[in-house]
């Protein structure tokens, strides 16, 4: 079954009761940041408290991120107390280049190979936030194996050029299409950038209607009253539920039959069509909407 990445929630790494109850909220993903949102006399303490939160508290069935610093303002650090502490996956942010990625990997494969840790382990994911890495997020994305997706960083990548956010977000139009075709083209998932002000639900669901249609995976959260609204639009309607059901089990009849080609209700299933009602059973069952045994 496909992973879900609907929330990846920021969690700033030198606040330890943040770090404590971040997977209580029902985040797919939660993200430790270790670079903006830690001033810079914090720095050296956060990666600690993060490294020991890691080893500490219980962050199964969640899957746990780390954004790291840029390799020339303690990168290498970061990364060496993320893999020793045994985080899923090493975020970079402000990725302009293959290369960027590809130095970073070089740092976690030293740390790994060193500590007898399986190398390959430790997975990455990629910020985007600026034109020039916008205009490479397709190489970006295909420059690791350990790729797990990429990401636009919109408040770094509007001031890049000279703009800010508005509501419709039309600015962002043009990075969200390129990141999210370079994650497809890449077989990896697309996360879409965070939304800043958290009293306004309304701008907030507008914003994950939008990303949603265009096709991102989910969506970069700062705060724990988001999740449930990203979990609202990225549920399936009944009708899609059930519709995916009847593709599912017509599949499996068709399979039993020994028949290779696959008709529901009298409508050629073919394989973009499975596959769209695997992401809908995936997204139906992580919203409490069916059980295993329906399917
Ligand atoms: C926004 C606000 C101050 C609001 O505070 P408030 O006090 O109003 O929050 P409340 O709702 O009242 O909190 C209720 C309860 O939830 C707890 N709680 C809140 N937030 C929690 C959380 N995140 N994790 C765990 N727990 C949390 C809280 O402790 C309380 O717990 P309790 O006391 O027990 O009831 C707060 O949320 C917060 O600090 N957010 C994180 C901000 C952050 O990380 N920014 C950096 C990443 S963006 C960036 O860098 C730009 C980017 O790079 C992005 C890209 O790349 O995409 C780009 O370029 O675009
Ligand atoms: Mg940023």
């Amino acid at each position: 079954m496909e992973q879900l990445r609907r929330t990846m929630m920021f969690v700033p790494g030198q606040n330890a009761a943040m770090l404590r109850d971040a997977p209580l909220y029902g985040a797919d993903s939660i993200m430790f940041d270790l670079e903006d949102a830690v001033s810079l006399p914090e720095k050296d303490s956060a990666r600690t408290l993060v490294h020991n939160a890691l080893r500490t508290f219980d962050y199964s069935g969640v899957e746990t991120v780390v954004r790291i610093n840029s390799l020339d303002a303690g990168g290498k650090l970061d990364i060496e107390a993320m893999v020793l502490a045994g985080v899923d996956v090493i975020r970079l942010p402000k990725t302009e280049t293959a290369q960027d990625i590809i130095d970073v990997e070089k740092v976690i494969t030293e740390v790994e190979t060193q500590n007898d840790i399986e190398v390959g382990t430790t997975r990455m994911m990629a910020a985007i936030e600026s034109a020039e890495g916008v205009l490479n997020a397709p190489d970006i994305a295909q420059s690791s194996d350990r790729l797990i997706g990429i990401a636009l960083g919109a408040e770094d990548y509007v001031t890049n050029l000279k703009t800010e956010r508005y509501p419709d977000g039309k600015e962002l139009f043009f990075a969200r299409s390129m990141i999210l075709h370079g994650a497809r083209a890449a077989g990896i998932a697309a996360i879409d950038t965070v939304y800043s002000n958290v009293e306004n639900p309304e701008g907030f669901e507008e914003e994950v209607r939008q990303i949603k249609q265009l096709g991102f995976d989910g969506k970069s959260v700062i705060n724990p009253r988001q999740i449930p609204l990203v979990n609202k639009i990225y549920a399936p309607t009944e009708e899609e539920v059930q519709d995916a059901k009847e593709i599912i089990w017509g599949l499996r009849e068709a399979q039993e039959k020994g028949s290779g080609v696959v008709s529901v209700n009298g409508k050629m299933v073919d394989k973009p069509v499975v596959e769209r009602a695997e992401r809908v059973i995936a997204l139906a069952l992580a919203a409490n909407m069916i059980k295993e045994e329906d399917v």
